[in-house]
């Protein structure tokens, strides 16, 4: 059936708190709100209304991938618009609820290997066009505004290792080490012995080699493993940094239970990941199908009960939302100044999706309805062995 103009005519008068001009495939347009129009959005084509009911962020992506509607202004601002109107028809998800269910399942090692592989394999090249220098693909931390993403990355490294108040000698495994940054500060500042993990083809071949550039072969290493088949163990500390994302519900509470396993009695851990708010759990369709396959988004609650459950006890929890808005703003403001030579190297739909994705994150944690949490966890007795208050964790570097 298709969807009838005047249906998403009225459903369109709500779903935005902005004021926003549309121009419909008949080449009609209408204004919404008052004020200056802040987003103007054009209609290439008819949409049928059970597709943009039943998911609407993936309908409405794949049709900016491919351009059938066109967006001028700030993307962000709409998505976040449509975020903060909770009678919005393009937030409603419920649709996703059943094919939700046939995700949830399917983390096996092999699977995990295949979407790790689909996301960070893209290949380094295209990931270093737009992230910082230090190659950090997770929030950084600002702790004034004057910071560039490379110091405020840095910082957010310092800032987890800091809050472990980790002693020189000590041995830490860094689960889900990206390009590697985290376990290379640990040992060259910190004078940890380093482990790291990944599952990312690219990313161990740029640790390996960069450790060797370095010469600090003998102070890190890392494995091309999946997290759950490390056999080294005895860890004073464990780190986790935008990892626990990617693990699925149904092997959340294994993930803690392994960070247990992997420390020393009275060891600490700093677990750094996205969760959602008002006890929202999931992944987004178009995320979950372009991004992040296998991904799952879940709320303080949920990890807090497997915190518990692993025995692990909670010294302190930070919110850092926003951090990642912040982040997500400079790597969308970096990716655009690269858009054109992405989209001479993998497409145009693919350099569209891309931008959108960042925004989208943006907005998502701008509205309030992600954000990303640091627990910093003892196996033992709760601040066993820290300071007694937590003017620690702020030194200066
Ligand atoms: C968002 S990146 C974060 C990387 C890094 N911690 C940072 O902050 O830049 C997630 C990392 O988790 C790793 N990862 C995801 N699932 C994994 C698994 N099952 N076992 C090992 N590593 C995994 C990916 O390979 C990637 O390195």
């Amino acid at each position: 059936m298709v969807f009838e103009k005047t249906v998403l005519n009225k459903a369109l008068a709500s779903a935005f708190d902005i004021p926003i001009e549309v121009t419909y495939w008949d080449g009609k347009t209408e204004k919404y709100g008052e004020g200056d129009t802040q987003v103007r959005i054009t209609f290439n084509k008819k949409f049928s209304f059970s597709d943009l009911s039943s998911m609407p962020t993936l309908v409405l992506a794949e049709a900016y991938m491919h351009e059938d509607i066109e967006i001028e202004g700030s993307i962000q601002e709409l998505v976040a618009s449509a975020y903060r109107k909770a009678d919005s028809f393009l937030t409603d998800q419920s649709g996703f609820g059943k094919s939700m269910m046939k995700l949830l399942g399917n983390h096996s090692q092999k699977q995990s290997k295949e979407d790790i592989h689909s996301h960070y394999d893209i290949g380094n090249d295209f990931y270093n066009k737009w992230l910082d220098k230090t190659m950090t693909y997770s929030c950084a931390y600002f702790e004034n505004d004057q910071m560039t993403l490379e110091e405020a990355q840095i910082a957010k490294v310092h800032h987890i290792l800091d809050k472990l108040d980790s002693k020189a000698g000590g041995r830490l495994l860094d689960i889900g080490c990206g390009w590697g940054t985290l376990i290379f500060t640990a040992a060259q500042e910190y004078g940890l012995q380093a482990v790291g993990v990944t599952l990312s083809e690219e990313q161990y071949d740029y640790v390996v080699n960069k450790a060797k550039e370095l010469g600090l072969e003998d102070q890190v290493k890392v494995y091309l493993i999946d997290y759950r088949d490390l056999k080294d163990k005895d860890f004073d500390y464990v780190t986790s940094v935008g990892m626990f994302e990617h693990v699925g519900k149904e092997n959340l509470e294994m993930y803690f239970q392994k960070v247990y396993d992997y420390l020393k009695p009275n060891g600490r851990a700093l677990i750094h990941g996205i969760t959602g708010q008002h006890r929202g759990a999931g992944v987004d369709p178009f995320i979950e199908k372009y991004i992040f396959p296998g991904g799952y988004i879940p709320n303080i609650a949920e990890n807090v009960e497997h915190i518990m459950t692993a025995k692990l006890q909670l010294d302190d929890l930070e919110p850092l939302r926003r951090h990642y808005q912040k982040t997500l703003e400079i790597w969308n403001e970096n990716y655009l100044a690269v858009f054109d030579e992405v989209e001479k190297e993998m497409g145009r739909p693919f350099a569209r999706m891309w931008t959108l994705y960042l925004q989208a994150c943006a907005a998502s944690f701008e509205a309030g309805n992600i954000d990303v949490v640091q627990y910093l966890l003892t196996k033992g007795a709760s601040g066993q062995g820290l300071p007694m208050t937590r003017e620690y964790m702020f030194k200066k570097h």
